[in-house]
């Protein structure tokens, strides 16, 4: 499991602001209108309690406030408790949060106490950024091309099959891949074959995983994967619209699916 660092976290309002914009531009809506269309939801002020959490690895100096900037930014009312763990998830449940939002080093939940729904970042992550690639306003066809099928990409890829798109899909581990191919009918990427994307999702936590003969010409490259996935020269020889940012657009997801 890839830990965020508070390096990742710099910047974050202005890094979504930035995607937002990519986003705009390249599929006409904005992560609130996409959230929206994923989950048939909508967010009214509700109340975020913010519980910082101190298993494995500890916690993330930023972790938390960028939790709150991101609650914020969305119209919701958050807050972090005082203290971390069971006292924090005491103090926000007796705060009358109506949605709760804390990770350990495994897994990062939303929970809304309310009407019982609850969701981890991995999966509204890999939906999310799926949901992005799939509404490229130049797409040149369904096929879309899904790189790294771990807990983010498998997601992602699951959400694309279900929205009928042509999955292609390529993860070095074997298991994974067979997994995908009878579970989820996805077509193993064969890098041989001369097939260009003009729709790209990137959940692996490696760079340089894109490579010149998997994008078109114009190609919406959408990857929650750190570091970035897209090499720099190939991103500024083609016209490609990139979509990367650390983690606002996960917990976006995560908010209008537990609503
Ligand atoms: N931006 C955000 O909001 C979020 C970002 N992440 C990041 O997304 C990435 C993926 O997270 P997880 O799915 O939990 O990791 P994971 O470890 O479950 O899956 C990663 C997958 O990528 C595959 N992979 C590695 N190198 C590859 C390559 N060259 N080509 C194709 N596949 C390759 C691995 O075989 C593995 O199946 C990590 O970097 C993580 O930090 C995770 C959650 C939220
Ligand atoms: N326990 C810590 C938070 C640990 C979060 C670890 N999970 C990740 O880094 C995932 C979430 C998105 C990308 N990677 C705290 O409460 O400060
Ligand atoms: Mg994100």
């Amino acid at each position: 499991m890839a830990l965020l660092t508070p390096q990742d976290l710099e910047g974050l309002t202005k890094q979504l602001e930035c995607n937002n914009n990519t986003i705009k531009k390249a599929t006409g809506m904005d992560i609130a209108d996409i959230c929206k269309q994923i989950y048939g939801t909508t967010l009214d002020g509700e109340k975020v309690g913010i519980v910082p959490i101190t298993s494995g690895n500890g916690i993330i100096t930023n972790f938390s406030s960028s939790l709150l900037t991101i609650t914020e930014y969305f119209g919701l009312d958050g807050a972090v408790t005082e203290h971390p763990d069971v006292t924090g998830y005491y103090e926000a449940v007796s705060s009358d949060a109506d949605i709760i939002l804390m990770a350990d080093d495994h897994i990062f939940i939303a929970h809304n106490m309310k009407n019982g729904k609850i969701a981890t970042n991995h999966v509204c992550t890999g939906v999310v950024y799926a949901e992005i690639a799939s509404r490229y306003k130049y797409a040149d066809s369904k096929d879309i091309l899904v790189i790294g099928l771990g807990r983010v990409g498998y997601a992602g890829a699951q959400h694309l099959v279900k929205r009928d798109f042509d999955v292609y899909a390529y993860d070095p581990d074997r298991e994974t891949m067979e997994k995908a191919r009878k579970e989820l009918g996805i077509i193993p990427y064969d890098p041989e074959e001369e097939h260009k994307f003009s729709m790209v999702l990137e959940a692996t936590p490696n760079p340089n995983t894109i490579s010149e003969g998997m994008v078109a010409e114009r190609c919406l490259v959408s990857t929650p994967g750190i570091p970035c996935g897209l090499p720099e020269d190939i991103g500024e020889r083609n016209e490609i619209d990139l979509v990367m940012e650390p983690l606002m657009i996960g917990v976006a997801s995560m908010l209008y699916a537990v609503m």
